[in-house]
């Protein structure tokens, strides 16, 4: 039976693994095509997000310059410093605080500046909007650089002055004869870049952030970023190492993004696209997980179908080998009737076929056995019976009387053996023929039979000689029997051709001696009992001595 259950087994293995290995394995390989794909459109997206902030941020900086420069070409500023340089003899227009007031009203009025202070050609402060200033440096080689465009003298940080993100821009400012005379110094707030970083309507989704060297936000897309903690700098130098490809870290906004870092030329400062990595494969992992429930849920289904059908082959397979064992113990008695009209189905017909058909052959076997056994019984009857009396023959007689003497030496328990010859047999052969001699064998041994008992023997010695072996019976009474014999045989009447004919017999009879030692010797001295009756004139039984 282990068999059987092994055959189920590998059946709902087959069809697991014929529904697991195709399905998972496409599964496997349309979902890897997916991320790949999601990847690179979110790549695409962030790559977008940060060239949009890039351009942003230039042109938000190429506005202030020029409304830096706007102030820096005005009469005020430009009077304010040749006072410097030049001073009239009039010194009431042309006091510093005139300047510095001049700065405030101008810087109030620009909400994104919150400094603005000139220096002189050597980068002294002559005057500014705020009491204290942030320090100016201004380059070696500025004058050259500066006489055409403004130049960011302090890249983005973060200052702590002003408690947020800054960055300063120095424009020259010529005399009206274009000498250069100093410089309109402003530092910018950044925080006013926030709103511009991301298109509301039209940028991807995501957060843009500015970072400074360190990691840490100066700016970004989503209010209060700026309070998050900073990007690690080892990762961020790793992020910018491969500007424009994107990488799955632990972000400032969420546990785990996917970000894409560049930097920005003109202020030298890092842009950082990043976008929630949960929120980008949110769907594909939903997808992904309904995915392996209906594969699972299709195992399931397909190893019940896969069991069912397993055990609709093993179960008659199992019923085929009991109905086969029962057999093979002998028992023939076995029908299954075939249910099914599939290979088992016929298989089942076949056997029931074949058990009617050894059912048949072995009642024909039983019947044969029988008759052999009657015919062998009759044999073993005939082999030892005379043909003609019926009485045992001369072969059998031998064998009852070595019995006989080995019994009586074994338990000294007597018997008495008569031999009986018909008188005249010869004369009445001779006178009513073979045929009447034989019917009057058969009546004297008939005579025979019906006066001994069922333990005692009757035997034809032959030819018209017949033996009696009487068990446990004394010399007395065997010649009891033996005058019963003769009188019944010289009463019987036998008639034949309307005479009657006269048959007698002469018996000899003896008791075994423990001399006795053969059948021969005690037939031998039967026989002379026999003569000594005959010789008495015949019709009479004669005790041997
Ligand atoms: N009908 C018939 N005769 C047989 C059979 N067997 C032997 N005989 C005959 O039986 C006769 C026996 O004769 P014997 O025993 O020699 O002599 P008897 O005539 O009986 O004489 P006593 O024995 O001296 O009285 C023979 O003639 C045998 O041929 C048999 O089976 N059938």
């Amino acid at each position: 039976m282990l068999g059987l259950k092994s055959i189920k087994s590998k059946i709902v293995a087959f069809a697991i693994m014929a529904t697991l290995i195709p399905s998972v394995g496409l599964g496997l390989l349309s979902f890897r095509q997916n991320e790949a794909q999601i990847s690179d459109n979110v790549t695409l997206e962030l790559r977008a997000l940060t060239s949009y902030a890039s351009r942003e941020i230039e042109l938000w900086i190429d506005k202030r310059v020029h409304e830096v420069y706007v102030t820096s070409s005005s009469s005020a500023v430009i009077d304010g410093l040749s006072a410097i340089y030049r001073p009239a003899p009039d010194a009431s227009g042309r006091d510093p605080r005139a300047l510095a007031l001049y700065l405030r009203s101008v810087q109030e009025k620009l909400e994104t500046i919150l400094e603005l202070t000139v220096v002189n050609a050597a980068g002294q402060v002559v005057a500014s909007s705020m009491e204290t200033t942030a320090s100016v440096t201004l380059p070696q080689d500025w004058p050259q650089n500066s006489l055409t465009e403004g130049l960011v003298i302090e890249p983005a940080h973060w200052d702590k002055q002003y408690a947020t993100a800054t960055v300063s821009i120095a424009i020259p400012v010529l005399s009206y004869d274009n000498m250069l005379m100093g410089a309109l110094v402003a530092v910018l707030d950044l925080r006013a870049l926030q709103p511009e970083l991301k298109s509301p309507t039209r940028s991807p989704p995501g957060e843009v952030l500015l970072l400074d060297p360190e990691g840490r936000i100066l700016v970004s897309s989503q209010a209060d970023a700026e309070k998050l903690k900073k990007l690690d700098a080892s990762l961020l130098q790793s992020l910018l190492a491969q500007p424009g490809e994107s990488a799955v870290f632990q972000g400032v906004t969420r546990p785990e993004v996917i970000g894409v870092a560049d930097v920005s030329g003109e202020l030298a400062i890092t842009i950082l696209a990043e976008r929630d990595r949960q929120a980008v494969y949110g769907d594909w992992i939903d997808l992904r997980n309904m995915f392996l429930a209906l594969v699972g849920a299709l195992v399931l289904l397909m190893a019940a179908v896969a069991f069912q059908m397993g055990r609709s082959i093993v179960v008659p397979l199992k019923r085929l080998i009991r109905a086969a064992d029962r057999i093979a113990g002998g028992d023939l008695d076995v029908r299954l009737s075939a249910t099914r009209n599939d290979e088992l189905g016929h298989l089942t017909q076949v056997f029931d076929q074949m058990a009617d058909r050894l059912r048949r052959n072995h009642a024909e076997i039983m019947a044969v056995n029988e008759a052999m056994q009657q015919q062998n019984q009759v044999l073993a009857t005939l082999s030892i019976t005379d043909s003609l009396t019926g009485l045992y023959n001369r072969s059998k007689l031998d064998t009852i009387l070595t019995d006989e003497l080995a019994r009586f030496k074994r338990t000294q328990r007597q018997f008495s053996l008569l031999m009986l010859d018909i008188d005249y047999f010869k004369t009445l052969n001779d006178s009513y023929g073979h045929i009447t001699g034989d019917e009057i064998l058969v009546a004297v041994a008939r005579i025979l039979l019906q006066s001994i008992r069922s333990i005692d023997y009757a035997a034809r010695y032959g030819g018209d000689e017949f033996i009696i072996v009487l068990v446990e019976t004394s010399a007395g009474l065997a010649f009891k029997t033996a005058e019963r014999i003769r009188s019944q045989v010289e009463n019987m009447r036998y008639s034949v051709n309307g005479s009657t004919i006269n048959v007698t017999v002469s018996i000899g009879i003896l008791q075994c001696r423990p001399d006795d030692m053969t059948p021969t010797s005690l037939l031998a001295r039967a026989d002379h009992a026999l003569y000594e009756a005959k010789g008495a004139g015949r019709n009479r039984a004669h005790r041997a001595h």
